[in-house]
């Protein structure tokens, strides 16, 4: 199986090649073939390079592969001739259609988590919304009609609220059958209540899911009072990321947060978090979200192909981290004294145990 891999900037440089690691040591737990990895320039390496930070050799290559990992990039620090621009990983996600990103946030054994009883997934629509594209036709854009007059526009097409929709219900229908639909349509009455009433309509295909909908402030407040009432969260492009974050946070911390951004077809491995430019060089990342983000790709991919061995080496990934956290043994932002290689020689020598 070939896999694409790119390092993106800041702890990336950290977290994806310890990722690489882990994958290989599963699938060779479970005596399945080696992967044969692409590495693929992006971020600050590939403008040093390249002179963009998403070459056109990145895109190509990605179009003949069916899942890769996509390390966090540093987009704020580019050189303002690419600020304002779609992101490298907003580009991706535009290109390939990869418009579910599934967010689950769930406490660990071992974590002192502030809402130990959380067990949700977040799925955020990934392609429209208010996330600026100045280059696609679908998507939506910022524009300064003058120096002092700065617009965005979003957009919600039915057709994408629906997809979202029906990734959400059919997910919980394998959970506990909850999809809680967040929007702001007391305020973003046309935009965010298509969403809502377009979740709505694809819930009457699923009579055995129960429903309800918040607004996307209260749902905040929610998520910290009682965060481990809901099941399954729907929601458009940027309340997606903010809750995301604050449900990573809430379940253990945005370094245990994981997601996958996928379509029908292909799928990448993307840490919640950004590149922590803060602790970035310094040995201290958690590599956890990246970890269960690759555990959650060979899953997709175990499904996608009718491949058991990929799931079961997606579980060996997620047991592994789960055994080593529950041990005691946790990265500077779980309150631990490992470091991000000292963490991660424990999940291997966990992964690869049998
Ligand atoms: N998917 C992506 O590639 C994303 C990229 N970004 C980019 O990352 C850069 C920094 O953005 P920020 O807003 O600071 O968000 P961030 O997620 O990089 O960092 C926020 C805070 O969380 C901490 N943190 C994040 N990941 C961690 C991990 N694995 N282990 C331990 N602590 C961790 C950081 O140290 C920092 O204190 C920006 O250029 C931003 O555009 C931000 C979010 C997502
Ligand atoms: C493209 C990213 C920088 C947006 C983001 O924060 C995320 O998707 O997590």
């Amino acid at each position: 199986m070939r896999l694409g891999l790119m390092h993106g900037d800041g702890i990336g440089h950290e977290i994806v090649p310890a990722t690489r690691q882990i994958v290989d040591a599963a699938l060779s737990s479970v005596h399945a073939p080696p992967v044969e990895w692409v590495e693929l320039p992006l971020g600050s390496t590939a403008i040093d390079t390249h002179g963009t930070p998403i070459p056109d050799e990145t895109i190509d290559a990605l179009g003949q592969l069916q899942g890769w990992i996509l390390g966090p990039h540093d987009s704020a620090s580019y050189p303002e001739r690419f600020r304002g621009q779609l992101t490298p990983g907003g580009v991706i996600r535009k290109k390939f259609e990869l418009f579910a990103n599934i967010r689950p946030a769930a406490a660990f054994p071992g974590v002192k988590a502030m809402v130990p009883d959380m067990d949700l997934v977040i799925v955020r629509e990934n392609t429209e919304g208010l996330y600026a594209d100045r280059n696609m036709a679908v998507g939506s854009g910022e524009f300064m009609p003058t120096p002092d007059i700065a617009l965005a526009v979003g957009v919600f097409t039915r057709a994408a609220c629906e997809r979202i929709a029906r990734t959400a219900f059919a997910l919980a229908s394998r959970r506990r059958n909850h999809v809680t639909i967040v929007h702001k349509a007391n305020v973003l009455t046309l935009t965010t209540g298509l969403f809502r009433d377009a979740c709505r309509t694809v819930a009457a295909e699923y009579p055995h899911v129960v429903v309800d909908d918040e607004h996307v402030d209260a749902m905040a407040a929610h998520l910290v009072r009682r965060g481990g009432d809901f099941d399954v969260v729907v929601t458009e492009n940027m309340f997606g990321d903010i809750l995301s974050d604050l449900a990573g946070e809430l379940s253990g911390s945005l370094g245990t947060a994981p997601s996958i951004n996928a379509s029908e077809t292909q799928v990448m491995a993307q840490a919640a978090h950004g590149a922590a430019p803060d602790i970035a060089g310094k040995n201290r990342a958690n590599p956890t979200a990246l970890f269960l983000s690759s555990a959650m790709m060979l899953d997709w991919l175990g499904d996608a192909r009718g491949d058991r061995l990929l799931s079961a080496a997606a579980r060996r990934i997620s047991d592994a981290v789960r055994t080593t956290i529950a041990s005691g043994i946790a990265t500077a932002d779980l309150g631990g004294l490992a470091s991000t290689s000292e963490f991660s020689e424990v999940v291997y020598a966990h992964t690869l145990r049998r």
